[in-house]
């Protein structure tokens, strides 16, 4: 059987929980069919220090990892990954800062991952690449001899064509695409713009449904929305620490009925809007008042990024304000943390909660919302309020779906979930969760891998692209 060789910037120890949706899934894939995890250690090193492959065993993962430069990281991951790709990705070319020294950082990182993987590989090994980071790691690869199948997943949203025309050099972006011999994304919206790029910029060919030619190759493109394993996250809810919590929140708001949010602090999750959206709950419906708390964790993230910066101040300032016009001696509308509060911790959050407000401005998939719906009691659930801009959105249409920038919508879906009666929050939450099970995160690999396995191979005389 083929081993599978996982690429992407963030890597992480199976055996150990970890925050953010890429780490989570790829840590629950891992441990279920073994292989080698190659990305970034997290460590920046003095330059010339950096030639060092970490290996080490995590029970049936090898992971490997390499450090970076602080000009390398700060011009990969900092500048062109997360100053560049990811606003404009998640539509927000105002954030995005165009520096040209960037895009030199971004190739030679990929160039050194490529270099430094190659002699790890084994003839018959599958590889799949993860992520924006990475996105010209296969033609790298290839350009040293690579001729293992590679597949590439993008867990962010693929904005429409115009939108991705205005990187500078977009076309180099994804000429390399075509290096894959499989893309994935996380919903069809994202593959229809992949569709409408390459047709309108590149005058791709479809060759066949799915399957599209330009820079003289051939790639096959599908939608593979990323899901969670429900039987690991719901026995994380019965496991001590989760019903620890569990009973410690449902005694603290015995008298009142909790909202949660979760996020990392990132500008793509709308945590201002969705605070706007409760400061409006509370002023439109009095009743709300000392009887309804949102409880907001806001992870730390890509702090060096000055616009993750000004998300801060503005939550900050958002959340000190409502607790200041609203608040009583023995109730605060809103307890905010700055912090990551451990996975393992979140399953009894969430089924204290009685709503769940996952309201970004845009996301790849959004986790999140899928582990609230699996904590829940099934017998008395709460709600899900769900932005329509989430990937999440495609799959969840039970949840109460808004949109963000309707700050009066919003409330009044809040207002609708708060009040939902039992039978409605039962019939939804059923539906949701049947969804979850059928489309759980081994169906997100097994149908990403199988459709690997099956991607037409390239015709034998086709050069490999050059970037
Ligand atoms: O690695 P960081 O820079 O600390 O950021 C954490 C991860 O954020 C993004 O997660 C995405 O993947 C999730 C799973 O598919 C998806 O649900 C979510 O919508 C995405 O935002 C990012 O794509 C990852 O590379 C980061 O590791
Ligand atoms: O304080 C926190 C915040 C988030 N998470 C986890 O990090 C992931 C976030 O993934 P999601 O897809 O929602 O968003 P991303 O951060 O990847 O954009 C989920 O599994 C959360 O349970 C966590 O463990 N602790």
């Amino acid at each position: 059987m083929s081993r599978l060789v996982v690429i992407s910037n963030r890597v992480a120890d199976p055996r150990k929980t970890a925050a953010g949706g890429l780490a989570v899934a790829l840590a629950e894939v891992l441990s279920n069919t073994g292989g080698l995890w190659f990305g970034w250690s997290g460590k920046i090193v003095p330059e010339g220090a950096n030639e060092a492959l970490h290996t080490q065993q995590a029970g049936p993962v090898k992971l490997a990892t390499v450090d970076l430069t602080q000009a390398d990281h700060d011009a990969y991951y900092l500048g062109y990954s997360n100053g560049v790709l990811w606003p404009v990705f998640h539509y927000r070319l105002d954030l995005a800062d165009f520096d040209a020294g960037y895009i030199a950082g971004y190739r030679r990182v990929n160039q050194q991952f490529a270099r430094k993987l190659l002699p790890l590989l084994r003839p018959d090994d599958i590889l799949w690449v993860h992520d924006y980071h990475l996105i010209p790691l296969a033609a790298e690869l290839r350009a040293l001899g690579c001729k293992q199948r590679i597949g590439f997943f993008l867990h962010i949203p693929l904005p429409p064509p115009l939108m991705l025309a205005a990187i500078p050099g977009h076309d180099w972006l994804v000429r390399a695409l075509f290096a894959y011999d499989l893309v994935g994304f996380q919903s069809k919206a994202d593959l229809g713009h992949f569709a409408g790029y390459v047709e309108t910029e590149a005058h791709a060919q479809p060759v066949e449904p799915g399957r599209w030619r330009a820079f003289g190759r051939t790639v096959q493109a599908g939608a593979f929305p990323i899901g969670i394993d429900v039987d690991e996250f719901q026995a994380l809810t019965r496991a001590p620490e989760g019903a620890e919590m569990y009973q410690r929140m449902k005694n603290e708001y015995s008298r009142r009925k909790l909202l949660v949010g979760v996020d990392r602090l990132d500008y793509s999750k709308g945590l201002p809007h969705r605070m706007r959206a409760f400061r409006e709950l509370l002023a439109k419906n009095p009743e709300t008042r000392n009887s309804a708390t949102l409880i907001q964790i806001a992870s730390p993230s890509r702090e060096d990024v000055s616009a993750y910066n000004d998300i801060l101040h503005e939550l900050e300032s958002l959340c000190g304000s409502i607790n200041g016009n609203f608040g009583e001696l023995d109730w605060m509308p809103v307890r905010y943390m700055h912090r990551t509060v451990a996975r393992a911790r979140l399953p009894g959050l969430y089924r204290a909660s009685r709503v769940a407000l996952v309201t970004p401005l845009r996301d790849g998939m959004n986790l999140v919302a899928k582990e609230f719906i699996a904590a829940q009691d099934e017998a008395d659930p709460g709600v899900l309020v769900l932005s329509r801009f989430a990937g999440a959105a495609e799959q969840m249409r039970e949840a109460m779906l808004v949109n963000p920038y309707d700050t009066e919508g919003t409330a009044a879906g809040i207002m609708m979930a708060l009040q939902m009666p039992l039978e409605e929050r039962r019939n939804r939450h059923q539906a949701l969760l049947q969804t979850l099970r059928r489309y759980d995160v081994h169906w997100w690999c097994d149908g990403f891998l199988q459709a690997l396995d099956s991607a037409q191979a390239e015709e034998a005389g086709t050069s490999w692209l050059r970037l």
